[in-house]
């Protein structure tokens, strides 16, 4: 049996609607107290942390005395609006007593297909992640309405799973995990405690494809998982009301469902980057850059790179040349081919001179690179 958490550096957590909300009125500012504590405990263990929360529209419609969630897209949009404000302020403030600090993130989906803003979004992330700092995340839901529509917040804690390879995602909900059934319409379901992450049977059980979805419900938290597999990713499903939840699986403890991933997160993120990415450019390497990623798995840095081609933007694939014109390995690039040009050959100390800003200290990051 496997510990997931236990082993897990880098760790998702997502809190459903189902959990975060007082019986559909406003914030649940007790439980909530209590997933900080036990955040901040896994934060003391050397984990890093990333929350995706939801909660906004039923915050946003206490404030706004309203007292049936509306049916309207653009109200619920509005009550989103309103709510992010409390549910932002209620994070920083617990976590504050427990003196962490909070960073609020909105995303949509379609940040994280576009190359560029995937690239931007990894990076305040990452970054954020080194600074110690928790991020909370929600659907940026003035601009996306799909977790509005339909109650998801799983696919999107999916999504950053990827986008920062995390090692493991945690869904807590309001059951136990995932059973052979619908617990609430089947006296008679199990709760399974292993499952394989993508296996059909197990999509079957949540509800199938294409059934009707008012919530999201078990089917996109099923889907999460196997999508949070894709980059290597095991993700757990468990209850949110179980004590202390979150450190007792950190410390190793078998609770709610395992859904496992096959692959390691980095054999994942090199297969992805293998088998799906259209190249845009190339850039043809010195011997010594050759040397330095082949022989040494480092990232590329310009001063390495004696030329380019094509034209290609951030967060693009560009296949890496050696002087012969061989392609070695093939990687996500951090500039634009305007200004790889300007930087090429030049040490990462004078990106910021040359361009007036620094996205990144390497060219292709080792870890979005992969050698052939
Ligand atoms: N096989 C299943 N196992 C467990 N729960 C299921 C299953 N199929 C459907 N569900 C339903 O999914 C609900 C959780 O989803 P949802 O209400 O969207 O939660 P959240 O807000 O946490 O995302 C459960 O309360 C349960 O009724
Ligand atoms: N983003 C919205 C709704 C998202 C949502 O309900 O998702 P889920 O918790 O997966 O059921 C909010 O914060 O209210």
């Amino acid at each position: 049996m496997q510990s997931i958490l236990k082993q897990a550096q880098r760790i998702v957590i997502k809190i459903g609607s189902s959990l975060v909300t007082n019986q559909g009125k406003g914030l649940d500012h007790v439980a909530l107290a209590c997933w900080v504590a036990q955040i901040a405990h896994l934060k003391e263990m050397g984990k890093e942390v990333v929350l995706v929360s939801s909660g906004a529209i039923a915050e946003g419609m206490q404030r706004l005395n309203w007292e049936k969630r509306p049916t309207a897209l653009y109200e619920l949009q509005a009550a989103a609006a309103v709510g992010q404000m409390g549910l932002a302020q209620a994070y920083a403030s617990s976590f504050c007593q427990h003196k962490l600090q909070t960073a609020q993130v909105l995303l949509t989906h379609e940040d994280l297909s576009n190359r560029t803003r995937y690239l931007n979004a990894r990076s305040t992330l990452t970054t954020l992640l080194k600074l110690n700092i928790i991020p909370i995340i929600n659907e940026n839901d003035t601009v996306a309405i799909e977790a509005i529509r339909f109650g998801d917040n799983d696919t999107l804690a999916a999504l950053v799973t990827n986008l920062i390879e995390a090692d493991a995602l945690v869904i807590l909900t309001d059951q136990l995990g995932l059973f052979t059934s619908d617990p609430r319409k089947n006296r008679d379901a199990k709760l399974l405690s292993e499952v394989s992450a993508g296996d059909p049977a197990i999509e079957e059980m949540a509800g199938g494809i294409g059934s009707s979805i008012g919530r999201g419900g078990m089917q996109t938290k099923v889907m999460a998982a196997k999508r949070a597999a894709r980059s290597g990713a095991d993700t757990i499903i468990a209850s949110g009301h179980e004590d202390n939840v979150l450190v007792r699986l950190a410390e190793g403890e078998p609770i709610g469902t395992r859904l496992l991933a096959k692959i390691p997160v980095l054999a994942a993120r090199k297969q992805w980057l293998a088998d799906y990415l259209q190249v845009r450019g190339e850039v043809t390497l010195d011997k010594g850059a050759v040397k330095a990623l082949s022989k040494h798995g480092k990232s590329l840095l310009p001063i390495g790179v004696t030329k380019i081609s094509g034209d290609f933007e951030r967060g693009e694939a560009v296949a890496c040349l050696d002087p012969t014109g061989k392609e070695i390995a093939r990687g996500l690039i951090n500039y634009n081919a305007i200004e790889t040009q300007k930087i090429l050959r030049r040490p990462s100390s004078e990106i910021a001179a040359i361009l007036g800003y620094e996205d990144e200290s390497e060219l292709i990051h080792r870890n979005n690179l992969v050698l052939l």
